[in-house]
């Protein structure tokens, strides 16, 4: 949100450069609430990483550059804290190398946005393609306000790595539409071990904990917004 001449309003400038790695940061998903829909980019608009989106406006932007949508509605979910809401995570134990480094990552997110270990059941299944069926059902339950499903699919020398994939793609998909409850997608699907280890704490960060942070949000933006 930004003041203008206008009131309290959000004002999103056409040409703001955004770094994919900052969506998910608590600031992103306060102030700029259409987050995940592409927004086109100019040089002259952009903004260093360190500041955030109000104060990029303030400073740089030229009014003529900014669209206003006053006077329509935006519904995003917060991540500011995720205190009483409940998750599942359904976890594959194939690959569980990957895969409980992934459920770590999850635990310390969920942990660093105050949700509760009373709040959290963690379920363990044998692989990627059976996570569907059990998030569909605790999702079901109505028990939580979102699932988060981890797993590690990683290539062989066959074409089942495309079954295992296709499965738990659709299964966790097929999941949260069937329940209404929003099932989050924290499966690796990787060529290498390798690739997977920089994606589990290497240097592409921590998958689980990246997908925990969007099961907090949609848990809030379906919580606030999406009642039945
Ligand atoms: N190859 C991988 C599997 N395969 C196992 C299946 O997920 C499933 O448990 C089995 O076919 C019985 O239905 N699972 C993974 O999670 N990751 C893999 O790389
Ligand atoms: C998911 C896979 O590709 C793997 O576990 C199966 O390996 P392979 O294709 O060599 O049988």
């Amino acid at each position: 949100m930004a003041t203008s001449a206008f009131g309290q309003c959000n004002l999103l400038p056409r040409t703001t450069t955004v770094n994919p790695t900052q969506l998910h940061s608590p600031l992103y998903s306060l102030s700029l609430p259409f987050h995940r829909q592409s927004i086109t980019s100019s040089p002259a608009l952009s903004f260093t990483q360190s500041q955030g989106l109000g104060s990029a406006i303030e400073r740089h932007c030229d009014r003529s550059d900014l669209f206003q949508t006053c006077a329509v509605r935006q519904l995003t979910g917060s991540v500011t804290s995720a205190k009483g809401h409940r998750f599942a995570v359904v976890v594959a134990r194939f690959n569980d190398l990957i895969t409980k480094k992934l459920l770590e990552g999850a635990l310390d997110t969920f942990k660093n946005y105050s949700v509760r270990e009373e709040d959290i059941d963690v379920v363990w299944v044998p692989g990627c393609f059976e996570i569907g069926v059990v998030a569909q059902q605790l999702g079901k339950s109505q028990k939580y306000q979102a699932i988060l499903c981890i797993g590690a699919v990683i290539r062989g020398d066959t074409s089942h790595y495309d079954a295992v994939v296709n499965a738990a793609t659709s299964g966790v998909l097929s999941a949260g539409l069937n329940s209404g409850t929003p099932c989050i997608f924290g499966v690796l699907t990787c060529d290498t071990l390798e690739q997977a280890f920089n994606r589990v704490g290497g240097k592409a960060g921590n998958k689980g904990a990246e997908t925990a942070l969007t099961a907090i949000e949609m848990a809030s933006l379906f919580e606030h917004h999406l009642k039945a």
